[in-house]
């Protein structure tokens, strides 16, 4: 199997709804998103995928959340905006569209947040 990874970063307040200690009060994180890829097989010039094609992915999903308030957007106006709920959030948006985008050939592996340098969650399937 192959895999490819790429980074993205996005800065946005959040807080934690039933949550008791200083992340119940609204502030900001530098995050950082990885989502890593798999597949089997590799195309003609011999990629998973380009970097730059998961790039364009990764790209409007991130930008939806950048310079906001997280818990206003949906879904996070119902779930709480934890580094969790954000890895599955990145993993279901992008999975989506690289299923179709490649029939099922490349799919998303696991997609990783980091709130801090020291801390951060991941989500998989
Ligand atoms: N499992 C999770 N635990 C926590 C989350 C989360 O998303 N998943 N989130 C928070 C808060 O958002 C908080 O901002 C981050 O917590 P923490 O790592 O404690 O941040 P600090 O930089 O303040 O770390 P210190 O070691 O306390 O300085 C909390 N928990
Ligand atoms: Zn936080």
């Amino acid at each position: 199997m192959y895999e490819v990874t790429v980074e993205a970063g996005f800065s946005s307040g959040h807080y934690l709804r039933n949550y008791k200690g200083k992340c119940e009060n609204p502030h900001g994180h530098n995050y950082k998103v990885l989502v890593t890829l798999q597949g089997a097989t590799l195309d003609h010039a011999g990629l998973l995928l380009d970097f730059k094609d998961l790039k364009h992915v990764m790209r409007p999903v991130v930008d939806r959340l950048d310079h906001q308030m997280i818990n206003d957007l949906e879904p996070f106006t119902e779930i709480n905006p934890s580094a969790e709920n954000l890895a599955r959030y990145f993993f279901e948006e992008t999975n989506r569209q690289l299923a179709e985008m490649t029939k099922g050939r490349v799919r998303v592996k696991d997609c990783t947040v980091y709130e801090t340098d020291t801390s951060f969650a991941k989500y998989y399937e």
